[in-house]
């Protein structure tokens, strides 16, 4: 989902793995000379964006060891699951009332599916990204892997996923890589 950590939490990933970095959104801005994500939804559509956003993950599937950090949105087309899966798929599963307060933090004016209006921006993002994420949460669960707030807080005794550090979940999403690798072994020996 928009604002879970897939850029902070990637990049640490890739330096744990000494693989490069990429990230969807950035490269689909740099191919329409440098506008906005937000600005091309403007501009030319979100069907216009959709298409760029495929045309990025079939670039990035002739790629070997790079991260990517795809759009939050990425799962809603069945064809850019079959790009995604030429890698391995890690959904960072964040609760939605965090979500909500990472990006009322900073503001929604750089993401076009939220409301950009005055008032309680809080309440207004947290309820306009639990429909997005009643239309897209069995296609997140698609990923390989899962890496869930709730289960690292609770692993660490912790009662507030907001004290769990970019490094700690980036931890617990190469454990759940190796979880889907030894998995995916087993069924290979069968
Ligand atoms: N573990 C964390 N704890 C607290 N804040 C975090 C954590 N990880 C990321 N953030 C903050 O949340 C915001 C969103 O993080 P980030 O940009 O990595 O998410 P994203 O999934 O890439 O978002 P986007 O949808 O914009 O691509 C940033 O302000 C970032 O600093
Ligand atoms: O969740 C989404 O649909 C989006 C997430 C962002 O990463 C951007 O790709 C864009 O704002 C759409
Ligand atoms: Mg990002």
């Amino acid at each position: 989902m928009m604002g879970s950590g897939k850029t902070t939490v990637g990049k640490i990933l890739s330096q744990a793995l000494g693989y490069s970095f990429s990230d969807c959104d950035t490269l689909i801005e740099q191919e329409a000379d440098g506008i906005s994500v937000a600005e091309i939804f403007k501009l030319h559509g979100e069907g216009f964006f959709r298409d760029k956003e495929t045309e990025v993950l079939r670039q990035l599937s002739l790629m070997r060891c790079v991260v990517v950090s795809t759009g939050g949105g990425a799962v809603v087309r069945n064809i850019n699951w079959k790009y995604m899966q030429k890698g391995i798929t890690v959904w960072l599963d964040v609760p939605l009332d965090a979500l909500a307060q990472r990006i009322s933090a900073v503001g929604t004016g750089s993401r076009p599916l939220l409301p950009n209006e005055s008032g309680d921006i809080y309440s207004k993002t947290f309820m306009r990204l639990s429909s997005l994420f009643e239309l897209r949460g069995e296609s997140y669960a698609n990923a390989n892997a899962r890496v869930s707030l709730e289960n690292i807080a609770a692993k660490l005794g912790e009662r507030d996923v907001s004290n769990l550090t970019p490094t700690v979940i980036a931890i617990e999403a190469l454990e759940q890589i190796e979880v889907f690798l030894k998995e995916k072994e087993g069924h290979n020996e069968l």
